[in-house]
């Protein structure tokens, strides 16, 4: 699956352009502030229809406008396209639309169109809090085993109502074992198939990573919120006091976090904002190639100012692992001649010239 067409009107600056992609490789040069995250932002609206830069609406919609509007043609199996659309209103109203139909479901519209950013914002991966890993990791875990969206979501359920027990002076003892047990009984599906993920995902991920970086030391490894060396409700019942002054769920799938090391260290303690970078663009990309080993499709990379943080000699080599993962890539980058790399001849690649809002192609040949 990719991206044949798009059009995009009042997305921040970009009031109405209009594209026809590569289906590998599309690079988008301009000054700082011509739109070139604004682009990217539009695709990832369109596949989660939420921003990867902002929580709330008002910042997306052009400052002129009511409402924006993404349109993409999407070339599915052999010469079948089919329209997906999206808009946003300032009101909150959102209304999306694949081949017709009312997409009614984020899931329904994640599975459609994959995709995976690798920005700036990518080192909080590693550098923020468990939060952002428990979502990748649910990403990852998600596209491979589609039940596991509802259990996660019947665990969060019974945390909810188990966290407001623990809040209460008088807590029922039997109203808060049914939670505590349904709790475990569907903590114990989840853990089973993130573990079974990650063991798929390591190796992968050790991989791609020695190719991009020397860092024998780095171990990526998953905890599952609890010690599993005990059952999971003996220790909501064990810790039950120690829950209740704190009036929340100590233990459980909630609290589930990847921890990737460098010599037994936290990464983010240890690498520079280079490694850093090259780490997680290697978790990304791990996780698409597995998600196509999975699922024989390729999620749609977005990579926004690609040269930032990294020599040439990395840029180049994030570049051959993206063009060896036969995806279709959306590229940025401030200076052209940092894109220099000579992608294979094999390739369908196009450029595209950002400024003010307006995206024009720019024929490769006469680039120089
Ligand atoms: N709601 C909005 N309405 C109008 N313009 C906006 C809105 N939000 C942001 N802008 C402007 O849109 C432009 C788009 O910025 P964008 O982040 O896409 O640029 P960029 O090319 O990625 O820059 P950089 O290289 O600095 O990352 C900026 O000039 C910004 O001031």
């Amino acid at each position: 699956m990719s991206i044949s067409r798009l059009s995009v009107s009042n997305l921040r600056n970009l009031r109405s352009v209009n594209l026809e992609f590569a289906t590998d490789i599309n690079l988008f040069i301009g000054k700082n502030g011509s739109g070139k995250t604004s682009l990217l932002e539009s695709i990832y609206l369109l596949g989660l229809a939420r921003s990867f830069r902002s929580t709330k609406l008002k910042p997306i919609i052009n400052s002129q406008s009511q409402e924006c509007t993404v349109f993409a043609e999407l070339s599915v199996g052999r010469n079948r396209k089919l329209p997906l659309g999206l808009k946003r209103s300032l009101s909150g109203e959102l209304m999306i639309r694949y081949a017709g139909e009312k997409v009614r479901t984020v899931a329904q519209l994640a599975q459609l169109l994959p995709i995976q950013v690798i920005n700036p914002d990518t080192f909080q991966l590693l550098e923020g809090g468990p939060k952002l890993r428990r979502q990748f990791l649910d990403w990852g875990v998600f596209h491979v085993e589609h039940l596991y969206m509802e259990h996660w979501r019947q665990a969060q359920k019974c945390i909810k109502h188990r966290n407001s027990l623990l809040r209460r002076d008088k807590i029922s003892p039997t109203e808060l074992k049914v939670w505590s047990e349904s709790l475990a009984n569907l903590a114990s599906k989840i853990d089973q198939q993130r573990q079974l993920y990650i063991d798929q995902f390591v190796p992968v991920f050790n991989e791609i990573v020695s190719q991009l970086i020397d860092l024998p030391d780095l171990s990526l490894s998953y905890y599952s919120g609890w010690d599993k060396k005990v059952e999971l409700l003996d220790l909501l019942t064990s810790n039950f006091d120690k829950e209740q002054n704190q009036h929340r769920t100590l233990y459980g799938p909630h609290r589930a976090d990847l921890k990737v090391k460098v010599d037994g260290l936290p990464a983010d303690e240890i690498l520079s904002r280079g490694q850093l970078k090259l780490v997680t663009a290697a978790l990304k990309i791990a996780q698409g190639f597995l998600f196509n080993k999975f699922t024989n499709q390729q999620s749609i990379y977005l990579i926004d100012d690609i040269a930032a943080e990294l020599d040439n000699e990395k840029k180049n080599k994030l570049c051959q692992l993206i063009e060896a993962m036969n995806c279709q890539a959306f590229i940025t980058c401030v200076e052209e001649s940092s894109l220099d790399y000579e992608w294979h001849e094999t390739k369908d690649v196009k450029m595209f010239h950002v400024e003010h809002g307006q995206i024009k192609p720019v024929d490769r040949a006469d680039k120089g």
